[in-house]
């Protein structure tokens, strides 16, 4: 079991759903961990490959770059991988189905009443880490909003990445009540849907790192 920070004492952050070069220059330059593109054509925040080419190009090394897919067919995957660092599986894939790529993967599970975080955690064994977010029937991601996060037990056998509704106003809460090895904000530095804004990203970060001293 671990418990979710993995006492490695910083929060890692995810930045989701960047559609602009500005926004993916203006997170690396403000010290984002990881940069997600949303590659599920229902989406609001959806790019095209040729898109995504060209922003992961902008994106040095050590920052990750993530993929995030809902049900995909395994030719997407393997057409988008060659961008990627990571998948990340947002739809009801099987564990089989994503680790199929062989490439490195985590699973983004939504809050649902009565879902087994423990059993999930044995079931998905092969992902990196488990991205838990809210839950909103028909809508696998993306949502802002947030869930009781004290469903989360204060371990499991896999990293949490903590997600649904952050903003910077209250994730320097989430830290303190979660603990997780790292979370996952789109909405709540956005100006609009993939429009990010600088000053949410700055006040985000600046909250983490407030979190974490
Ligand atoms: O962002 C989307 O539109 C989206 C659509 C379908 C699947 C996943 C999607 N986003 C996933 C993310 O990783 C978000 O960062 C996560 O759901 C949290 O979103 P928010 O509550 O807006 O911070």
């Amino acid at each position: 079991m671990l418990d979710h920070a993995m006492s490695t004492g910083r929060t890692r952050v995810k930045f989701c759903g960047l559609t602009r070069p500005e926004d993916v220059d203006a997170a690396v330059a403000l010290g984002a961990d990881a940069l997600g593109f949303v590659l599920w054509p229902g989406s609001k925040r959806a790019i095209e490959l040729d898109r995504l080419a060209a922003l992961v190009a902008r994106v040095p090394a050590f920052v990750t770059r993530v993929g995030l897919f809902v049900d995909p067919e395994p030719e997407w995957v393997e057409r988008a991988a060659e961008h990627l660092d990571l998948l990340q599986f947002h739809g009801d894939e099987s564990p089989s189905r994503c680790a199929a790529s062989g490439r490195p993967w985590i699973k983004a599970l939504r809050m649902r009443d009565g879902l087994d975080l423990d059993g999930a955690a044995e079931d998905y064994a092969g992902a990196r880490a488990l991205l838990l977010d809210a839950y909103r029937p028909g809508v696998p991601g993306g949502t802002g909003e947030t869930f009781d996060w004290s469903r989360i037990p204060a371990t499991l056998a896999k990293p949490v990445i903590l997600a649904g509704g952050l903003t910077p106003a209250n994730v320097a809460e989430a830290i303190a009540t979660v603990a997780p090895f790292a979370v996952d904000v789109s909405g709540g530095i956005e100006a609009a849907p993939g429009r990010k804004d600088v000053a949410a990203m700055t006040a985000f970060l600046d909250a983490v790192r407030l979190a974490d001293a």
